[in-house]
């Protein structure tokens, strides 16, 4: 029988005009709760699908890498927005530093993380889908399921879940520190159970930190379990060598991989263009959008500390940000609804 990873899988590949009704072969579905692929039953190209439908479409019915830029605030998932990545992603890191101007040492928990969750995601809810961090699910299974739920009713397309232990730390720092690996399967269990019950094509990504304690094999033995367990996508943390990346790809083949690419970090720089050769269906960039805004920021505030003017480019107007942040689609709204607030202009 195939595993349920599988059945999606198959799910997907299925013409979208041919209606199917699939049954999980997940322990939990008994008769009376089978498991309805509605999502994959009736769409014709012309209707608009949900983030997750469609990163499952991407991940099942193409052989694309998908690239994912992080972001953590609405104005960096509007820059991203408005050059055209195929996917977002919501970093946990950015999430914790910018909301709450905290390090990522699971100091954000489910309710900060769905809130900022729920506003990226909807900027543009037939756009891009949005991939999201989950960390450990915030608490033991219960937690975890009522985290994937809560995510699915706010749009977000798929997120990663991981071993750590609740007190847990980012993923490139030292010191980490796994659970058992039939509590990580629990929360797994528990994830893919409530995305089932949510009859939803949200994409379940399993991640494992047990490189750092236990080494690679173990790794590769959590990722299959949580697969069989109905995790979608497999994440490894923290590769140390590219030679180590692109075996867990081989290994682990034909499950799709994520990988996290994190400059500086635990793991080496891997481009685009060589996960795309060892065959990675999709990659986070955690970083990409926070540190450069660090950086921009101190560089302004540097000079506005020692010269007295912040220094802003000539083209860089408070409408030109306001623009990037959908300023022409509000306005148009409030025309197109008779209203008079912007026949001046602005
Ligand atoms: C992917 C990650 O969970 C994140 O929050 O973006 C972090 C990134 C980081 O802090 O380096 C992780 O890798 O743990």
């Amino acid at each position: 029988m195939a595993k349920s990873w599988e059945a999606t899988a198959i799910a997907a590949s299925v013409p979208r005009r041919n209606p199917v009704v699939l049954e999980t072969t997940h322990p939990e579905a008994n008769s009376s709760t089978k498991w309805l692929r509605l999502n994959n039953s009736s769409a014709t190209t012309d209707e608009p699908s949900s983030g997750a439908t469609k990163l499952r479409r991407m991940l099942f019915e193409t052989n694309e890498l998908i690239v994912c830029p992080g972001v953590y605030d609405g104005l960096s998932a509007r820059t991203a927005l408005e050059l055209g990545f195929s996917g977002l992603y919501m970093t946990g890191a950015g999430t914790t530093a910018s909301r709450l101007g905290q390090p990522d040492l699971a100091i954000a928990q489910l309710h900060e993380m769905r809130e900022n969750a729920e506003m990226i995601a909807n900027l543009d809810p037939f756009g891009p889908p949005l991939i999201a961090d989950m960390d450990t699910g915030y608490g033991g299974p219960i937690m975890a399921a009522r985290t994937v739920e809560q995510y699915i009713r706010a749009g977000v397309a798929g997120a990663h879940l991981e071993d750590q232990v609740l007190q847990k730390r980012c993923g490139h720092l030292s010191g980490k520190k796994v659970v058992s690996q039939e509590e990580y399967n629990a929360r797994i269990r528990a994830a893919h159970a409530a995305r089932v019950r949510m009859r939803s094509d949200f994409v379940l990504i399993a991640r494992t930190d047990a490189l750092q304690q236990y080494g690679y094999d173990e790794c590769i033995a959590r990722m299959k379990m949580a697969r069989d367990e109905g995790a979608d996508v497999g994440l490894i943390e923290g590769f140390t060598s590219k030679e180590q990346a692109a075996q867990a790809v081989k290994d682990l083949a034909p499950w799709p991989l994520l990988l996290n690419a994190v400059e500086n970090g635990k793991s080496p720089t891997i481009t685009v263009d060589e996960a795309r050769a060892m065959g990675f269906r999709i990659m986070i960039f955690s970083f990409a959008t926070l540190a450069p805004a660090y950086l921009a920021i101190k560089e302004t505030l540097m000079r506005l500390k020692t010269q007295g003017v912040v220094g802003t480019p000539k083209n860089v107007t408070p409408v030109t940000l306001f623009e990037v942040c959908g300023l022409k689609h509000s306005m148009a709204v409030d025309m197109n609804a008779g209203g008079a607030s912007f026949k001046e202009g602005v």
